[in-house]
């Protein structure tokens, strides 16, 4: 599977048109910065995508063939990274990893990844919030989807795990589309391929910090 496409999504709260006929796409090997200002709608656009919100229309399609927001989930075709942890606080990390994966050879590929060995035997809800995106983040890389939506990875992560958190996401892009949104926009900007900014219900294409200034993400620089 080597194309995602999302087109024509509307969405209105009430009155607000959240997302006015928003489309993107992201392909195979690929890592597609999504930017916004707090508001805008770009968790309404994932969530959207993973099908887990109704919105007023959406078109999806991989590799051109027409798919069902209701077979996102159940097919397997993206994984979500969502902004608040999806881990049980009270389970130990080592009692977890088996959960998500039965056969034992998976299990040691996320045991012996780089770094797990330094808090497997610690609760969740006792390790830092860098190694949790970062043990969030194994997990959904060793899971089978295609595509994978990362809602704020980087938020609240200290930089020596968001180092670690870059480095793994460039290594997925070999088999995998990632689709990015955080406010760490530096970050974001080194890692994407292709970029663009929602504003006003609209996704515009940017490059840099300048066009993010010029759709008000950025505040602009005094000359
Ligand atoms: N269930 C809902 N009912 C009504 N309004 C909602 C609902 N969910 C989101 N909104 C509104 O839709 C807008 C877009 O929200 P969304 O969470 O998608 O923004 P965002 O771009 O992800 O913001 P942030 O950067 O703060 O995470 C916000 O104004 C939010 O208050």
């Amino acid at each position: 599977m080597r194309l995602l496409e999302v087109s024509e999504v509307n969405k209105a709260f009430g009155k607000r048109q959240i997302l006015d006929n928003v489309s993107f796409g992201c392909k195979r090997g690929e890592l597609f910065g999504l930017f916004g200002r707090n508001g805008s709608g770009k968790s309404t656009l994932l969530k959207a995508t993973m099908g887990t919100l109704k919105v007023d229309s959406i078109s999806l399609s991989i590799d051109r063939k027409a798919i069902n927001p209701s077979e996102i989930i159940p097919q397997q075709k993206i994984g979500y990274l969502p902004q608040d942890t999806f881990l049980p606080k009270e389970m130990k990390v080592r009692d977890i990893i088996p959960l998500v994966f039965p056969k034992g050879e998976e299990q040691d590929k996320i045991f012996y990844s780089a770094g797990i060995s330094a808090f497997d035997s610690k609760k969740v809800g006792k390790i830092s919030a860098g190694q949790l995106k970062y043990l969030e983040l194994l997990l959904l890389a060793h899971l089978p989807h295609p595509f994978l939506l990362l809602d704020e990875p980087f938020s609240m992560v200290e930089p020596h795990y968001i180092e670690k958190i870059k480095e793994l996401l460039l290594s997925l892009k070999a088999t995998k589309g990632l689709v990015i949104t955080d406010h760490y926009y530096l970050d974001v900007l080194e890692l994407a391929d292709r970029s663009m900014v929602l504003k006003n219900g609209k996704l515009f294409g940017i490059e840099n910090e300048q066009d993010l200034a010029a759709h008000d993400y950025l505040k602009a620089k005094k000359q």
